[in-house]
């Protein structure tokens, strides 16, 4: 029999000798085989409904650095496009979509269970990479979380503090609630249907969790996370689930439990030794490497993977940084990092 794959016995909670690793926007600008693929393509959104071009951005950085897990090439925001929000993307700037500021916008979306139409090539691109990934090699989906996805959705646009989002909470609570609601509906029929496509792990992208605080943040990071996590269990109750609520804080500890997520992903801001003491108790964790050392390189970014790794060895840990590698990261810094994950030792 095969052994099972490194990335789901961490995720089982098995401690391994040397933590599996794969990289947040491992598929990106940053490689030039990206970019001439993406070229191809034409644009960003043709790239992720072109299935084989897809397909191909996500086997690029297997093949260059071997990683442990493949991540689905996609976006968060095609879940909005799919409820009927228009996107595009602004070169050099983001992410633009209609906005939603009132109940008209809202009321205008398509139902949950109408978003598969525009999806479905994803779908195939998971077909696709099932079929195609190395043996040893997972895949994980993933999709925004609906706090983030809704920040975008109403302000039509990345925000530095999400104002437009928390101004509309405020003033429209009943509203935000009900796009919260749909968000989640789509979140568990778009991840369902990855699942049924072949992913194995899925991830949920909450990377504007750190500017809710108190009470909000039970209500907008947790419980939709927690409604999301027992429904996929559900339907699919083999299947890992990791959260990743960026910016949490000291509020990454406990959110396995309150959540059910079976990994926390960790951003660069939490320290390794803390997060050991009070994250990984609940279960595996992943992540925390700052993404500025895929650019900067050399002794430091040797050292700092040797502490995370060190900090992390009494426990389950996925090695990976604490938010996407960015375009202007040296490929040779990645594979430095690659090499020395696998040859520290752990305890
Ligand atoms: C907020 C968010 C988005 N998208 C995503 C998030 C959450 C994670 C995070 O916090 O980074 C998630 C995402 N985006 C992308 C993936 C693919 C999988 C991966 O490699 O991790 C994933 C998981 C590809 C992408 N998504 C995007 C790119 C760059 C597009 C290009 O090729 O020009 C990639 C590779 C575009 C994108 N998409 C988004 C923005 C704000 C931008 C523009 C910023 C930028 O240019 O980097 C929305």
């Amino acid at each position: 029999m095969a052994t099972e794959k490194t990335l789901l016995r961490a995720l089982k909670g098995e401690v391994l000798e040397v933590p599996p690793i794969w990289m947040m926007r491992q598929a990106g600008r940053y490689l030039p085989e990206y970019r001439a693929t993406r070229a191809k393509a034409g644009d960003f959104l043709s790239l992720c409904y072109t299935p084989d071009l897809a397909a191909e951005v996500t086997l690029q950085p297997i093949r260059r650095y071997g990683f442990d897990a493949a991540i689905l090439f996609a976006d968060i925001l095609l879940v909005p496009q799919a409820l009927g929000a228009d996107l595009w993307f602004v070169t050099g700037e983001g992410p633009r979509l209609s906005t939603i500021t009132a109940a008209a916008d809202f009321e205008a979306l398509k139902p949950a269970d109408a978003i598969h139409e525009t999806l479905a090539p994803v779908y195939e691109t998971v077909r696709i990479l099932a079929r195609e990934l190395p043996a040893e090699t997972t895949l994980i989906g993933f999709a925004g979380a609906p706090w983030t996805v809704a920040t975008y959705m109403i302000a039509g646009r990345g925000t530095p503090a999400q104002e437009p989002a928390h101004a509309l909470r405020e003033a429209n609570p009943a509203l935000f609630d009900a796009l919260i609601a749909r968000i989640t509906e789509a979140t568990i029929e778009y991840l369902s249907a990855q699942i049924e496509a072949g992913a194995e792990v899925v991830k949920l992208f909450d990377s504007w969790a750190g500017s809710l605080t108190g009470a909000a943040f039970d209500k907008y990071a947790v419980e939709p996370a927690r409604a999301i996590t027992a429904a996929l269990k559900a339907r699919h109750p083999q299947v890992p689930v990791i959260g990743f609520p960026r910016g949490a804080g000291e509020k990454y500890a406990g959110f396995a439990r309150t959540t059910g997520v079976d990994c926390v992903a960790l951003d660069q801001a939490v320290d390794a030794t803390w997060a050991a003491a009070h994250v990984q108790i609940d279960g595996c964790v992943q992540g925390n490497l700052a993404p500025e050392h895929m650019v900067t390189g050399g002794a430091a970014l040797v050292a700092e993977t040797r502490r995370i790794v060190e900090a992390f060895s009494g426990g389950p840990h996925i090695f990976n940084l604490g938010h996407g590698i960015t375009p202007d990261a040296d490929p040779e810094n990645v594979a430095l990092m690659v090499e020395t994950v696998r040859s520290t030792r752990r305890g």
